[in-house]
């Protein structure tokens, strides 16, 4: 059996008539990055504020287990197995970054020696050394994320949730934040995380939950997403005019491009429709000179799978 960090059955909670989570169900491997998207107000926040203990379920949810241990009858053992990054960041602007860490080192109970070190440390890894002695009101908006997610691994937790890390962060910040995250599962931490940016969910996240209407739209890893929904193709590229129009008899259904010599044709990327591709061309005696499968992005998954709810500053961004 799988080791699961997070496992929740039937995850309910209304505010008022407005039923928020309508039964869902999660399952996170250990040592995993699981990325919860959806639109504004789908509920992602409330699902890390129950599951991180900072709200209660409503009656008739199932079992949650997080790190193990029963959200219901021992929250202090979940507590001490898991961070929690918010939203709205735990540090204090009045004080130095190394002040805030100390802080958190006393909250832990660590004593002086082993504070220091700890914040020693993680000020180092996160790149704050130079900064450690200013107050953190003076710091950007990716020096008090990065000073947000070293005060959470104070606690050294298995389990951290990220409620949307990198919003308003630039591109430069986002990717140091994506190395950190890929930094702490390869320390075998497991990453519960919430995102706007679908982007950040493909990079990072082993399993992706789509979460719209109360439930789960869709999981699975990024590709499997892409493939729930119609808009792949395969592309055919070659340098032979007559062999270009040979294909484009040879294939039905194609989308023709005269000028570059291209044909696209709809295709899931299965190995079975590949094969029928070839076969075909195979029969007729023509070889391309390049083949590319393309699908659908997580943007075209996301529409999809919400009804084209809009999410606001949504970034297209492209990253190798
Ligand atoms: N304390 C509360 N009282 C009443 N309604 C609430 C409360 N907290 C959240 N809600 C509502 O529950 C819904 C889900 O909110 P939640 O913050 O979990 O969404 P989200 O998916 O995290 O959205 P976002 O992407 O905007 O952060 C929203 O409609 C919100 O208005």
């Amino acid at each position: 059996m799988t080791d699961l960090a997070i496992a929740a059955n039937g995850l309910r909670k209304s505010y008022g008539d407005k039923v928020v989570l309508d039964g869902v169900d999660l399952a996170v491997p250990a040592g995993t990055v699981f990325s919860l998207l959806g639109p504004n107000g789908a509920g992602k926040t409330t699902a890390v504020k129950i599951l991180s203990t900072l709200i209660s379920a409503d009656p008739g949810t199932g079992d949650i287990h997080i790190g193990g241990h029963d959200l219901a009858t021992d929250p202090q053992a979940v507590r001490a197995a898991i961070g929690v990054t918010g939203q709205f960041s735990a540090v204090d602007g009045l004080i130095t970054g190394e002040e805030n860490m100390l802080l958190m080192a006393d909250l832990h109970h660590l004593s002086r020696r082993e504070g220091r070190r700890t914040a020693a440390e993680l000020l180092e890894r996160f790149d704050l050394v130079e900064a450690a002695k200013k107050p953190a009101s003076t710091y950007s908006g990716g020096m008090k994320r990065r000073l947000d997610i070293a005060m959470t691994l104070v606690g050294s937790p298995r389990i951290i949730f990220l409620d949307e890390p990198t919003t308003g962060l630039d591109p430069r910040s986002r990717h140091t934040m994506w190395q950190i995250i890929r930094g702490l599962v390869s320390d075998g931490v497991t990453v519960f995380l919430t995102t706007q940016y679908l982007e950040e969910a493909d990079q990072l996240a082993d399993r992706i939950a789509v979460l719209n209407d109360g439930g789960i739209a869709a999981q699975g890893t990024a590709e499997e997403l892409k493939r729930l929904i119609p808009g792949g193709h395969v592309r055919l590229r070659f340098t032979d005019p007559a062999a270009y129009r040979g294909a484009a008899v040879a294939l039905r259904e194609v989308t023709r491009d005269d000028e570059t010599l291209s044909l696209q044709i709809p295709s899931d990327g299965s190995q079975r429709e590949l094969r029928s591709i070839l076969d075909r061309l195979d029969l007729a005696g023509i070889e391309a000179d390049e083949l590319t499968v393309h699908t659908p992005d997580l943007d075209d998954v996301f529409f999809a799978l919400t009804g084209g709810t809009n999410i606001p500053n949504q970034p297209k961004e492209t990253v190798r």
